[in-house]
């Protein structure tokens, strides 16, 4: 029986590149990350991620374009994480390094999948194109995935 347990991330887009948020601290410090966290009770997905990412990052954003949605199972663990994942083209502000992350941006073709997430270099080129998926990845530990299933879908 598992628990579903609702995550937020976002990634700001511009042409040619991607803000991305080194952890400074806390899990995973010494990643990189887009933005994003905790779905708290009361609040919907889309606040939940546009708080996240002024927290993290400093900035605003006015359209969020709902681009994914995935699935994370942990092998002897009962929590699924469901992520909703965001793509932002435009922002507001500058962004802003916190207690929590370092905000850089990354060319689009020097993206640092090396120091990040494992699932992420099998969506980012689906995230890039804009194209909407669905992603289910089973882990052994953090950064080995012993199961996925990633297809692209035309509605979320
Ligand atoms: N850019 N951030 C991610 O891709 C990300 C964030 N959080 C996660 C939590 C559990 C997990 F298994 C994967 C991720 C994840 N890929």
């Amino acid at each position: 029986m598992f628990t579903n347990k609702l995550l937020t991330l976002v990634l700001v887009v511009q042409p040619g590149r991607v803000l991305l948020g080194m952890k400074k601290r806390g899990f995973r410090a010494g990643k990189w990350n887009g933005f994003g966290g905790k779905v708290q009770p009361g609040e919907t997905i889309e606040e939940a991620t546009r708080q996240e990412l002024q927290e993290e990052s400093g900035l605003t954003v006015d359209a969020l374009d709902k681009i994914g949605n995935i699935k994370f199972e942990f092998i002897r663990e009962t929590e699924l994480l469901d992520a909703h994942v965001f793509r932002a083209d435009n922002y507001n502000g500058e962004p802003t390094e916190s207690d929590e992350m370092r905000p850089q941006w990354f060319d689009s073709d020097k993206i640092p999948f090396g120091q990040m997430w494992v699932d992420n270099i099998l969506w980012f080129p689906l995230m890039l194109q804009k194209k909407k998926f669905l992603g289910y990845f089973k882990f052994q530990g953090h950064d080995l995935i012993i199961d996925h299933k990633l297809e692209e879908v035309e509605n979320l």
